[in-house]
């Protein structure tokens, strides 16, 4: 009896470690790359320290003080990952999908990738964002608003150096050009690849803040970048571009060999990477 009841116990405790441990595992998972991360990190340690010495030298007067603090620290957490968490409800609350047959998705990519083609041919930079579930408006509204259909010469007009509105990026929703000229955030995430200039942060940082997905043409190099959730795919050759747009327009298509190269082509990003289980698609 009680064998048993000592077995249950054991059972009970090693469930509960298993559970905290994956808990706590996805937030650092979630927030490693953050800004708040290093500020979590040292919160944490700072607290771990004092709480095992105020036990162990019996500090009554920290220990009360660690106590009242726990309170301010969850508000003070609320405000630090602010943006996070408001990308992680905006995720929770989208409805909206990318709502188009597989056919019509298709012929946009057709156009799109030739417009990003021709931009890169001609080494003209490039920043483009996909609305999908949450709303890009804020963003739509630091530029000009558009609402045309998507053409190459469009993009090839929006983007020719010192025209009004080649600064800044281009928002597609729905398919149809939303907006140009718009400032995005800009990731202050570190990246192994310093040389990261600001196109490509503001790619990672519009991924970041919502579940769109980015495209940079390169005006130095005419490389061609894709870009979701803060994780950038840098220097995909044309047909590796068409390929992961597709995988990541048309899923249902998917299949693993298409999972495998994805996890070959993260393997050259730059500044985080990926398991083979993270999936890109969120639609
Ligand atoms: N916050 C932003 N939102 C949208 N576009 C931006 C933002 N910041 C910079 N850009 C665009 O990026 C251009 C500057 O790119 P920069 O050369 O710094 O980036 P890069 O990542 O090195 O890209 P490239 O390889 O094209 O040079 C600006 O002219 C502007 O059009």
């Amino acid at each position: 009896m009680q064998l048993l009841s000592n077995l249950a116990s054991f059972w009970r405790h090693a469930i509960e470690i298993i559970i905290l441990w994956i808990c706590i595992y996805q937030i650092y998972r979630a927030f490693k790359s953050t800004r708040g991360a290093r500020i979590l990190v040292g919160l944490v340690l700072v607290l771990v320290v004092l709480t095992l010495l105020s036990s162990v030298l019996e500090l009554k007067v920290i220990e009360w003080i660690i106590t009242r603090a726990a309170a301010l620290l969850a508000v003070a957490l609320l405000i630090i990952f602010q943006p996070e968490l408001r990308n992680a409800l905006a995720r929770l609350g989208s409805s909206k999908f990318f709502s188009f047959s597989n056919t019509q998705r298709i012929e946009f990519l057709d156009t799109f990738s030739l417009a990003v083609t021709q931009l890169a041919n001609a080494r003209e930079g490039a920043l483009f964002a996909f609305e999908r579930g949450i709303s890009l408006k804020e963003h739509q509204e630091t530029g000009v608003e558009i609402d045309a259909v998507f053409t190459p010469e469009l993009a090839k007009t929006v983007f020719f150096p010192k025209t009004p509105l080649h600064d800044g990026g281009m928002i597609i929703a729905e398919n149809r050009v939303a907006a140009a000229g718009c400032v995005f955030p800009v990731s202050n995430k570190e990246l192994a690849d310093r040389s990261t200039g600001l196109r490509h942060r503001a790619a990672i940082g519009i991924t970041e803040e919502s579940d769109a997905v980015a495209v940079v043409v390169s005006e130095e190099t005419g490389m061609l970048s894709i870009c979701i959730d803060g994780r950038l795919e840098r220097n995909l050759s044309h047909e590796d571009f068409r390929n992961r747009m597709e995988q990541i327009f048309l899923p249902e298509e998917n299949t693993d060999d298409d999972e495998e190269d994805s996890d070959t082509q993260l393997a050259r990003e730059t500044g985080s990477t990926s398991s083979s289980s993270d999936s890109l698609v969120s639609d």
